[in-house]
């Protein structure tokens, strides 16, 4: 039925978009993208389309949204029926046994996953994971004075320390303990399974009736799922054992294993949700991190405007903490500046309609995926003024459409696009935004940041603005970069600061 032109409703228009080949549509051009990232492509498309275009892809329809109003008129303000995602054999059904939380269609089984990743993720809740975070981000940036070369390994040992310990109580000291490597191979995998595109079976789903034998995609998709399942379990019991001996400290795991009735999740169900929000926290936020590091070796004289207000506001005796915020706006700035111009899902996470709909005229048929395409989004000039420019005052001056005040509370990310559309909003916003503010603001404090030299020619190393992993979720590649603490004193307040935070959560269960 798929491949059958989907019936357009008498008076409606198609959308606007590439022809493509027959049968095919535009898949392969797509698959090769420009320097194989899929969002320029998307990109492109939008430039010569217009805001909203679609292609096809296999008889699909795929609609292209290249600006925020549009992909909240649709996918906010008819949330009802723009909710849902793609059943993609390989990454929903084959990987995930339809369990993954971020592949769910819409419907009760997705509401009753929802309640659960609100429950430990809502504003009240992320605001009491603060202690918490202050202690990593002092460990973070410490160590990160002592080994600048592993940041990429201490911001994803920040990430996943933070979600380890709450949502399983697990502690992580080095960031390289194996648990932190396993669940990350995990996650690289699925991304790259889950990239639209990559595996021909996701474009011809007829391809699942082929027998095991002749479909290596299926033994890949199992040998994933075992080590996925045997992992996200694995954690979850060491929660009931502890449970049982009495030392279990306070975790999402254990929340949920004493209120199991009132969530209704079968167990499978229960350790994806909880599996999921690790997987979905920890590339996510050490994404923006590494790219907020990129942005400041690009554009020094934000970082040295940083420091400026830090100093003003903060002074040099003590490490900025999470009441300075308020008083922060540059920090706040910066971070959605980053966000904006390197955002994580550059392509924008697919949702699905579940009926027929009519905008502005344009027909787009049930079962369409509604790609909110960040990289354009992001780049709309009525709401971006000179989009290339990495410029935190489009937050903080009048002038421009951005701005908004008061500036104690905005800038902030609630509702930022970077996270998403409508009712599939990323749950982890609230505590993602503290994390990236609470860096920011104490590796800025801390540290002055800068190009590297490199030690033959005596000659400044400018990194790539843009070599990022082409994948679902998007980071930098490593670049090299200098980063050294800026004062003695300042050192010996972070030390002693670090030393503290590592002794308490060493002892703290
Ligand atoms: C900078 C960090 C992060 C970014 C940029 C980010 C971005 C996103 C985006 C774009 C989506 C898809 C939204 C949509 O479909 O419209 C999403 C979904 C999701 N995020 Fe995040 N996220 C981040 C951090 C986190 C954290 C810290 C958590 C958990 C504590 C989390 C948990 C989730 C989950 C569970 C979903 C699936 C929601 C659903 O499909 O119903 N994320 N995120």
């Amino acid at each position: 039925i798929r491949f059958l032109r989907p019936r357009r409703q008498k008076g409606t228009k198609q959308l606007p978009g590439p022809k493509g080949l027959p049968f095919i549509g535009s898949a392969n051009e797509l698959k090769k993208g420009q320097d194989g990232y899929f969002w320029y492509k998307f990109t492109e498309w939008g430039r010569k389309y217009g805001p909203i275009c679609q292609y096809t892809a296999y008889g699909r329809v795929n609609v292209v949204v290249s600006t925020e109003k549009i992909a909240n008129d649709l996918l906010r303000e008819r949330g009802d029926i723009y909710s849902s995602r793609e059943q993609m054999p390989m990454g929903s059904q084959l990987m995930s046994d339809n369990k993954r939380a971020l592949l769910l269609p819409y419907g009760d089984a997705w509401r009753r996953v929802r309640k659960l990743q609100h429950h430990v993720t809502q504003v009240k809740a992320a605001t009491s994971y603060q202690p918490l975070q202050m202690k990593e981000s002092a460990r973070l940036v410490h160590d990160l004075v002592l080994e600048p070369k592993r940041y990429k390994t201490l911001f994803q040992r920040y990430a996943s320390a933070l979600i380890l310990r709450l949502t399983y109580g697990t502690k992580i000291e080095t960031g390289e303990e194996d648990i932190v490597r396993l669940v990350y191979e995990n996650q690289v995998n699925f991304e790259r399974v889950a990239t639209p595109g990559r595996y021909l079976v996701d474009l011809l789903p007829i391809l699942m009736w082929l027998p095991s034998p002749l479909a290596p995609f299926k033994r890949e998709a199992l040998a994933h799922r075992t080590r996925e399942v045997s992992l996200f379990r694995g954690l979850v019991e060491s929660v009931e054992k502890d449970m049982a001996s009495g030392k279990a400290g306070p975790s999402f795991t254990r929340m949920w294993l004493e209120n199991k009735q009132k969530f209704g999740l079968s167990d499978l169900q229960g350790i994806y949700v909880l599996g999921g929000l690790y997987s979905a926290a920890a590339s996510t936020t050490a994404s923006l991190a590494m790219s907020w590091v990129l942005m400041m070796v690009l554009n020094p004289e934000w970082l040295a405007r940083l420091q400026q207000e830090l100093d003003q506001v903060v002074g040099p005796d003590r490490l900025p903490v999470f009441d300075d915020l308020p008083q922060l706006p540059l920090v706040r700035a910066v971070v959605k500046e980053v966000a904006r111009l390197r955002p994580v899902t550059a392509g924008g996470i697919p949702h699905k309609t579940t009926e027929d709909d009519v905008y502005n005229g344009y027909f787009i048929p049930k079962g369409s995926l509604i790609h909110p395409n960040l990289w354009a989004i992001h780049r709309d000039p009525e709401l971006y003024p000179e989009p290339e420019s990495f410029s935190p005052d489009r937050w903080l001056s009048p002038k421009y459409p951005t701005y908004r005040e008061p500036l104690t509370h905005y800038p902030n990310m609630n509702n930022y696009s970077v996270f998403g559309f409508g009712r599939r909003l990323c749950p982890g916003a609230h505590i993602a935004e503290r994390s990236l503010n609470i860096i920011v603001a104490r590796v800025a404090w801390a540290c002055n940041i800068r190009k590297a030299v490199d030690a033959a020619t005596g000659k400044e190393i400018t990194p790539p603005e843009y070599d990022y992993v082409r994948a679902l979720n998007t980071e930098p590649h490593t670049f090299p970069f200098d980063l050294k603490c800026r004062s003695p004193e300042r050192w010996a307040i972070l030390d002693k600061e670090a030393q503290e935070s590592a002794a308490d959560l060493r002892s703290q269960t």
